[in-house]
C-alpha cells in the first residue's frame, strides 16, 4: 500500500509510558502535527504539543485525525469512556496486547461511540530510533483512507506490516512486541558469562551490547539469512561450533524459544479479556 507523505497528521496519544513515549520520539524525529498527549505522569512535553492530564481537559469540538491507545491492557475498560466522545470523529489505533477489535468497539459503543472504527497495531520500542517493527490488523469495516493513515503514522516509527487474521496478533505480539525484550536478556547473559571467564565487567558488558548491537545491524544491513550469517561465524573444529552444539540441542534454545513464544501468545491471547 503507498503512504501518504507529508507530515505526520495530529494526533491524541492516550498513554505515554514505555510505548507511548517511543512511540513519540519518533512521531517527533519524523514531523508531528500539532498534537496532544494524554497522560497523568507527563507534566510537559515538546512544543507545539500540548499535555493534558485528563481528557475531561480537553473540548468537545476537539479532532484527532487518529487517537492512539497505549495505555495497558488491564486499564482499556477505564480509559474507553474517556476517549469514546472523541472516537465518534477519529479512528482509534489500539497497540494494546491481547485487546481485540470487537470487543473494543463493543467498550466504545457502550460508552456512546456506537460504529467507532478500531484497528490494531503491535509495535516495539526501538520505535524511538525509527527502527520498530508494528504489525497492523484492520476489520473489513476500516475505509482504505483508514488504513492508510495508521499505515503513515507507524511508518514514521519503522517497519510496518498488515495480517489478515486477527488471531496472528497473539503471535506477532509474542514474537516482535516482546521481542526486543528476549535480545536484551541475551546481552545481559553473555555479559554474565564473560564476567563469570574473568573478563573485566566494563569490558563484559561492552563486547556483549556491541556484539548484540553490530550482528543485528548486520542482519538488517545484508539482508543475508540469519542461518546462514551464524554458518560464517562457525569454523568447522572451532570455537562457535563448540558453543553452537551447547545452544542448539534441541532441548535447549529450540526449546526454550518455543516454549517462550508459546507461553506469550497464550497471554496475548488471554488479555482479550
Ligand atoms: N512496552 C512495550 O514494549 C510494548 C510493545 C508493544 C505494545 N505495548 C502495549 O502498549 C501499551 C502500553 O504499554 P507500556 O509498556 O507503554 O505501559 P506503561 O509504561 O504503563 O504506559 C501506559 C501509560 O498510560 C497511562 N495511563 C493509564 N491510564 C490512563 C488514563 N486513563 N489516562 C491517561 N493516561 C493513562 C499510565 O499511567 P499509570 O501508570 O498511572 O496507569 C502510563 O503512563 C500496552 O497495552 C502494551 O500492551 C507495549
Ligand atoms: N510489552 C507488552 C507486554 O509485555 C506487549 C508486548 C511488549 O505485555
Amino acid at each position: 500500500m503507498t503512504q501518504p507523505a507529508g507530515p505526520i497528521p495530529p494526533l491524541l496519544l492516550v498513554g505515554c509510558g514505555q510505548m507511548g513515549s517511543a512511540m513519540l520520539a519518533g512521531w517527533l524525529a519524523d514531523g508531528l502535527a500539532p498534537s496532544v498527549i494524554l497522560d497523568r505522569h507527563r507534566a510537559d512535553g515538546p512544543a507545539p504539543h500540548r499535555i493534558v492530564r485528563q481528557a475531561a481537559d480537553l473540548p468537545d469540538d476537539f479532532t484527532p485525525a487518529l487517537i492512539v491507545l497505549a495505555t495497558k491492557p488491564q486499564k482499556a475498560a477505564a480509559v474507553i469512556p474517556d476517549i469514546a466522545r472523541f472516537a465518534r470523529r477519529a479512528p482509534v489505533l489500539s497497540v494494546m496486547a491481547g485487546k481485540t477489535v470487537g470487543g473494543l468497539a463493543a467498550s466504545l459503543a457502550d460508552a456512546g461511540a456506537p460504529g467507532a472504527v478500531v484497528i490494531r497495531a503491535m509495535p516495539n520500542t526501538p520505535a524511538a530510533i525509527g527502527q520498530g517493527m508494528t504489525v497492523c490488523y484492520a476489520p473489513p469495516a476500516a475505509t482504505e483512507a483508514e488504513r492508510a493513515l495508521c499505515g503513515r503514522v507507524l511508518s514514521a516509527v519503522g517497519d510496518t506490516a498488515w495480517v489478515e487474521h486477527e488471531e496472528q496478533m497473539d503471535a506477532v505480539t509474542a514474537v516482535s512486541g516482546s521481542g526486543p525484550a528476549y535480545v536484551f536478556l541475551l546481552a545481559e547473559l553473555m555479559e554474565q558469562a564473560a564476567v563469570a571467564q574473568g573478563l573485566p565487567p566494563d569490558l563484559a558488558r561492552r563486547i556483549a551490547r556491541r556484539t548484540v548491537s553490530g550482528a543485528g545491524a548486520l542482519m538488517e544491513q545484508s539482508g543475508v539469512d540469519a542461518a546462514e550469517l551464524r554458518r560464517r561465524v562457525t569454523s568447522p573444529g572451532g570455537t562457535t561450533q563448540q558453543a553452537l552444539a551447547v545452544l542448539m540441542e534441541p532441548e535447549a534454545w529450540p526449546a526454550a524459544m518455543d516454549a517462550a513464544i508459546r507461553a506469550a501468545t497464550l497471554r496475548a491471547h488471554e488479555l482479550a479479556s
